[in-house]
């Protein structure tokens, strides 16, 4: 029998081809597309902490929801990698000068404050693939899943994908976290495993 790991693996290489596959003008599509769902998320107009990420690698592009909450005065955060294998949430005011990680991936440099999961109202994770219980594949890090461990329920976790990203019967383990939503250019899909 193939493992959950090994699964995990072969999973990721496909989803990951499929996505650097579309071209910009479907990735464009898509990162608009999200904002005619993105009002339907509980609680939308409260959600004032806001963490999101920058895209890598076909990942659905977030730009078009940082300019919606730049507009609408929302503090956004973004996920910095620190020493062993652990993330944070540092604070990302607009204009500031950003860092590369490890990845190649920017980040807000050290001298930003990072904020609790408690404080925050809404994480935005990227994902390699999704299904409708609301598993996750992300990149193999495991850094969402340790950093989002501690997260309440008022802390609304939603996975940003392009449709084609869903695999129904995704592998789970013991330590995935579970999205409550997935938004995508198609739907707001909720995943019904958390209290909200
Ligand atoms: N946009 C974005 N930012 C993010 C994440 C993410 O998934 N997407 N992360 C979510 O966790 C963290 C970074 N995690 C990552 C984990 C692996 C690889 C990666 O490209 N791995 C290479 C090989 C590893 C290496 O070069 O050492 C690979 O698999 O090809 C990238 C990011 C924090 N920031
Ligand atoms: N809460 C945790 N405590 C300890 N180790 C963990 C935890 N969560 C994940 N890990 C470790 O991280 C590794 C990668 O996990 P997994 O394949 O689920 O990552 P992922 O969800 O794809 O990555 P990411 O969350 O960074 O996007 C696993 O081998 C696991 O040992």
């Amino acid at each position: 029998m193939t493992s959950p790991a090994k699964l995990k693996t072969q999973l990721r290489q496909h989803f990951r081809q499929q996505r650097r596959a579309l071209s910009p003008a479907q990735q464009a599509a898509a990162a608009e597309g999200v904002l005619q769902h993105i009002e339907q998320l509980p609680g939308w107009p409260q959600r004032r902490h806001i963490a999101v990420y920058l895209p890598a690698d076909g990942e659905l592009d977030t730009a078009p929801i940082v300019q919606l909450c730049r507009l609408s005065k929302r503090q956004l955060y973004l996920p910095r990698i620190g020493a062993q294998g652990l993330m944070s949430f540092a604070l990302w005011a607009e204009g500031l000068s950003l860092s590369r990680n490890r990845y190649g991936i920017a980040e807000p440099p050290l001298s930003e404050p990072s904020l609790a999961c408690d404080d925050l109202d809404l994480v935005f994770l990227p994902l390699v693939s999704w299904d409708r219980r609301g598993h996750r594949l992300g990149m193999g890090g495991g850094y969402y899943d340790r950093l989002l461990a501690e997260a309440p329920p008022s802390t609304l976790l939603v996975g940003l994908a392009h449709s084609i990203q869903e695999h129904e019967g995704l592998p789970s383990e013991a330590w995935d976290i579970p999205l409550d939503y997935v938004l995508t250019d198609s739907e707001l899909h909720r995943c019904r495993n958390r209290q909200n």
